[in-house]
């Protein structure tokens, strides 16, 4: 039986692979009658491109060091998939936003269907149902709306203390509710509680197998072998399926459960969740026309979900990213604490009033995005029709892959890029420059990150919360001596820093009794 189903894969491979090849020539016989050169790049196999060369797991590095070689514009072909790698942010700008129209559209992800992942509108293809979707996210998360979650926002991050004090080695769960507690307040007026929600276990459970299948270069092997969601339980190949279909079931129940307690507390008139963005568009929805109504809701879920998928895992890095950088750059911490404590003093916790007045902690914020980039290869884009760029030719179809981890290590901008030196933010008289990684680390031009006014507002908060009140340093063993570690990373399309030891306790300054009252504390 094995040998049967040997023998079939590899006639079904060979029939993919002749697919590719007639698509590797007609892109040829297009870049010929065209006559304008591709952007430069690495040698492709026949066959099978430059796929052998990519970095499997941290494909940013691969595309970085072609950068180096080619330029900023690559381009690169894997199997039958053709790919522009931009390696400078002012391309990006000139492809992505300038040129939107042409570049808003999503390569097709052979995993998001089957995964149950297409319920997430930032992969889906660039049209109505897409721009339905942005608009009612866009209408809670705009800047002038995101702002009225802000006293939100820091009620949390001083939650988050709490949990830190209590339990200061889970700090990665902590830094989880945080993320979530933000999310689900703003997008269905649901409070989680500290420990064991059971919305919060559906959605992790939904989320963390999920996300690991969302990327081009994952989903290539299912788009080349597509039988391998068809082939019978049975048979060797068919864990793809089962997971796939154990990834679907999880993420309905996630997007379901959340959406329907909103439902139900609007149908018994309760004053909860009447604020939310759930709530506030289903009100919305009773004065539309009876045909559109199930397109609206159907599009309103997904814009909620989106919210938490979004958020969840990038929200967590960055707080991740934040930590390691205390534990590894000390006189970083001990700067941006003196600031809070001359400019807000240590009788109050810093507020977003007292952001402006706090350069240095916002120069921290800045490196925070740039040292390690949670998205390093942004969310890729195609390009709807055939485009020629400065001499070179983007044929239509093609991946448009944004190397953001690339632009963090140019050496010209930033010198010993891959050190924490927030003053490389604040200029000589102690002002903060006009470089700021924020317009680049959530993307550009039409499917930019919409969520970004609130992901800084969390970040800002959880950052400013933590130096305040907060020693993070190295941990120690038993005999007090430092334990040293090299940190590591989880790639993929967002990248974290794996658990590493560290040490939080509370400032010397913040009195137990302080953190009692936080507990209870309204705000
Ligand atoms: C914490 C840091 C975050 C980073 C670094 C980040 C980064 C990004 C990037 C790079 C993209 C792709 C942009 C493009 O295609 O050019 C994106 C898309 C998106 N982000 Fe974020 N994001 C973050 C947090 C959030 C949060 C908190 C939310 C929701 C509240 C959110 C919602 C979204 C949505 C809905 C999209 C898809 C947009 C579309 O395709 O139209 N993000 N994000």
């Amino acid at each position: 039986m094995a040998l049967t189903v040997d023998r079939h894969l590899a006639i079904l491979a060979g029939i993919s692979l002749s697919f590719v090849a007639v698509k590797a020539l007609k892109g040829f016989i297009k870049k010929r009658q065209n006559n304008v050169p591709l952007p430069p790049g690495p040698v492709p196999l026949p066959l099978l491109g430059s796929i052998l060369s990519i970095d499997a797991y941290e494909p940013w590095l691969t595309y970085t060091e072609w950068g180096a070689v080619y330029g900023d514009l690559v381009f690169v072909r894997s199997l039958d998939e053709e790919m522009v790698v931009i390696n400078s942010q002012h391309i990006a700008e000139a492809l992505l936003d300038k040129r939107s129209r042409m570049y808003s559209d999503r390569p097709y992800l052979a995993t998001l269907e089957p995964y149950g992942l297409s319920i997430n509108f930032g992969f889906i293809a660039y049209g109505d149902e897409w721009r339905l979707c942005r608009r009612l996210f866009h209408q809670t998360f705009r800047p002038e709306s995101a702002a009225k979650f802000r006293p939100m926002q820091i009620k949390r991050a001083r939650e988050i203390i709490v949990n830190l004090v209590d339990d200061p080695e889970s700090y990665h769960d902590h830094f989880a509710t945080f993320s979530l507690s933000v999310v689900m307040s703003t997008v269905y007026d649901y409070n989680i509680s500290a420990r064991d929600d059971p919305m919060v276990q559906t959605v992790i459970k939904a989320l963390v197998p999920g996300l690991t299948v969302l990327s081009p270069e994952r989903a290539l092997m299912l788009k080349t072998f597509p039988f391998l969601l068809k082939v019978p339980d049975w048979c060797w190949g068919s864990s793809i399926k089962r997971t796939a279909r154990g990834s679907t079931e999880r993420i309905n129940k996630m997007a379901d459960m959340p959406f329907r307690y909103v439902q139900q507390h609007m149908a018994d008139g309760s004053s909860l969740a009447q604020s939310s963005m759930v709530a506030e568009n289903l009100q919305r929805m009773e004065t539309q026309e009876e045909a559109f109504k199930p397109a609206f809701e159907n599009a309103l879920k997904k814009a909620a979900t989106t919210a938490i998928i979004a958020s969840y895992e990038s929200s967590v890095a960055t707080l991740m990213v934040f930590v390691l950088a205390m534990v590894l750059y000390p006189e970083v911490q001990k700067r941006a604490q003196a600031e809070i404590d001359s400019v807000v003093g240590k009788e109050r916790l810093p507020t977003f009033e007292d952001r402006a007045s706090l350069p240095y902690i916002e120069a921290v914020l800045r490196e925070t995005w740039r040292w390690q980039p949670v998205a390093p290869l942004g969310v890729a884009h195609t390009a709807s029709s055939d485009d020629v760029y400065d001499g070179y030719f983007i044929p239509k179809g093609t991946i448009i892959t944004y190397n953001t981890w690339g632009i963090t290590r140019d050496e010209k901008r930033y010198p010993d890029a891959s050190s924490f030196i927030p003053e490389r933010f604040i200029d000589s008289d102690g002002a903060l420059t006009s470089d700021d990684p924020a317009q680049y680390i959530f993307g550009l031009g039409r499917r930019a990150c919409p969520g970004r006014y609130n992901a800084d507002s969390s970040a800002w908060a959880a950052i400013a919360t933590m130096l305040a009140t907060l020693d993070i340093s190295p941990a120690k063993d038993d005999q007090g001596k430092v334990i040293s570690f090299t940190p590591e990373f989880i790639p993929g399309l967002v990248r974290l820093p794996a658990n590493f030891p560290c040490s939080i306790s509370a400032r010397s300054h913040i009195h137990p009794d302080t953190v009692d009252s936080w507990r209870t504390a309204e705000f």
